[in-house]
């Protein structure tokens, strides 16, 4: 379990979580939903270590890893696809990968990148940053599952990409899901998302506002607070 209990985070002298706790269950998909500006993203850069909190605890396994570095947070078995591409655009997509092994061996680490997205494979020259957008994003993905990491983080990564790339990103997703791995999931497909997922919470102003099963929720209440143009 990934626990985050009573966390309160912000920039600065600039509060943003208050008070927040949110739950990622070993092999669970749960979604993190909110407007603009709700949190989100700094909740998942607590989450990953990226972000110390000023209160509260971040707990993996039942071991408290509050204040801890991204990498030990890496080892305790959590991984962090970030907003925007997240890829090194001047490597070669095997450059890319290889980064990805962290320490295993890079045959391997291709062969499973290329399970998640075959069309990595047929790139593996190539410099990331001249790959499409929704290229760069599988290779943004293939790392969660290149390296077995057992809670992944994924912020907005359908966002601007073409309804076909989403549509494989989410097929991914539910593969990811199916292998074991925790999702905790922030996205502005709002309903993709829950058919996901096994338990959502909502955001707002950097407070949970609801959590609960997607069975749960007031549908009109969530479009009129929470959905943008995409549902
Ligand atoms: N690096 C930063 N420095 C200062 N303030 C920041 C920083 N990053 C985010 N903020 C502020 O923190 C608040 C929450 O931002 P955050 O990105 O976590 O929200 P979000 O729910 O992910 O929204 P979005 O959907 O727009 O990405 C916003 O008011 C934002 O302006």
């Amino acid at each position: 379990m990934l626990e985050l209990d009573d966390i309160d985070a912000g920039y600065g002298g600039a509060r943003v979580l208050r008070e927040v706790s949110v739950w990622l269950p070993p092999q669970s998909v749960v979604a993190l939903l909110g407007t603009n500006g709700a949190g989100k993203t700094t909740l998942l850069r607590v989450a990953s270590g990226l972000l110390t909190p000023t209160s509260g605890h971040l707990t993996i396994n039942g071991k408290d890893l509050t204040g801890k570095r991204p990498h030990t947070l890496a080892r305790a078995g959590v991984c962090h696809v970030p907003e925007g591409r997240g890829v090194f655009p001047t490597l070669t997509v095997k450059e890319n990968i290889l980064i990805q092994a962290a320490g295993g061996s890079l045959d391997e680490a291709v062969e499973r990148a290329a399970t998640a997205f075959p069309i990595l494979k047929e790139k593996l020259g190539q410099l990331a940053g001249s790959l499409s957008g929704g290229q760069q994003q599988m290779l943004a993905l293939a790392r969660a599952y290149v390296t077995d990491a057992d809670y992944v983080l994924l912020d907005e990564v359908s966002m601007g990409l073409a309804p076909v790339v989403v549509d494989e990103i989410f097929e991914f997703l539910g593969r990811l899901a199916e292998d074991g791995r925790a999702l905790l999931l922030v996205e502005q497909y709002v309903s993709r998302a829950l058919e996901l997922a096994d338990y959502v919470y909502l955001m707002n102003r950097g407070r949970i506002e609801f959590a609960g099963e997607p069975g749960e929720l007031d549908s009109d209440r969530l479009v009129a607070q929470y959905l943008g143009a995409h549902t």
